[in-house]
């Protein structure tokens, strides 16, 4: 569990987040929603510890983290199979079956070799999925993962993320009108001017 108390973030004299208390739980899955500026990527920031708060309290384990958070930087010249196969030889956790495993899960594995420059939007959306997972992580925070995926490739890795909940904490933040009515999400929470707003659970 990821514990939240009190948390207030201030960035140049300006409050980021202000007095979030919240427990992420394994198991579930959490939407994130609010308009541009509320803080939703501050806080999936502040949870994987790349921002500190300025007051308040975070309680966890040692977790691994998967994360898509603004624009994945995967080399344009290099294929997939090459970007994710030196992104993996920082931990050295996997193997390259294990990257075509998940390469195959999000429906890239017969685009491994070709040159992320080649592909779409969704396609770029997918990698960036597929690096977030690969490593099988504790806690898996993505950052507007759908928003270039056609109806199909939305379906699939909606199921594919539902089918890996089980002792994983996994949050999304996104946009999408009509994400709340997915069974997918758990916990709905949104997020106004840094701060929680409203709590909805499925
Ligand atoms: N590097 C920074 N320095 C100062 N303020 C920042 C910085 N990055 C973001 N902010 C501010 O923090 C607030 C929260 O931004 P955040 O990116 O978390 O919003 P968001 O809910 O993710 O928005 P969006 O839906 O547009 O992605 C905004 O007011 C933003 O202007």
């Amino acid at each position: 569990m990821i514990k939240l108390e009190s948390i207030y973030k201030d960035i140049k004299g300006k409050n980021i987040l202000s007095d979030i208390n919240y427990n992420f739980k394994k198991g579930k899955i959490y939407l994130l929603k609010g308009p541009n500026g509320s803080g939703k990527t501050m806080l999936l920031r502040l949870l994987c510890d790349l921002i500190h708060p300025t007051s308040g309290n975070i309680d966890k384990p040692k977790y691994s983290y998967g994360v898509i958070i603004e624009n994945s930087n995967f080399v344009e010249n290099e294929t997939a199979r090459s970007n994710l196969k030196f992104l993996a030889s920082i931990k050295k956790k996997i193997n390259m079956k294990q990257i075509e495993y998940y390469l195959s899960k999000v429906n890239l594995i017969d685009y491994a070799d070709v040159k992320v420059k080649k592909y779409s939007l969704g396609m770029k959306q997918r990698l960036a999925i597929c690096q977030a997972i690969m490593e099988e992580p504790d806690v898996l925070l993505l950052d507007e993962p759908f928003n270039a995926l056609d109806d199909k490739n939305f379906m699939e890795i909606v199921k594919y993320i539902e089918s890996i909940k089980e002792d994983r904490i996994i949050i999304i933040a996104a946009h999408g009108f009509n994400l709340q009515e997915l069974s997918l999400f758990d916990e709905i929470i949104t997020m106004q001017n840094g701060q929680i707003v409203n709590i909805k659970w499925n």
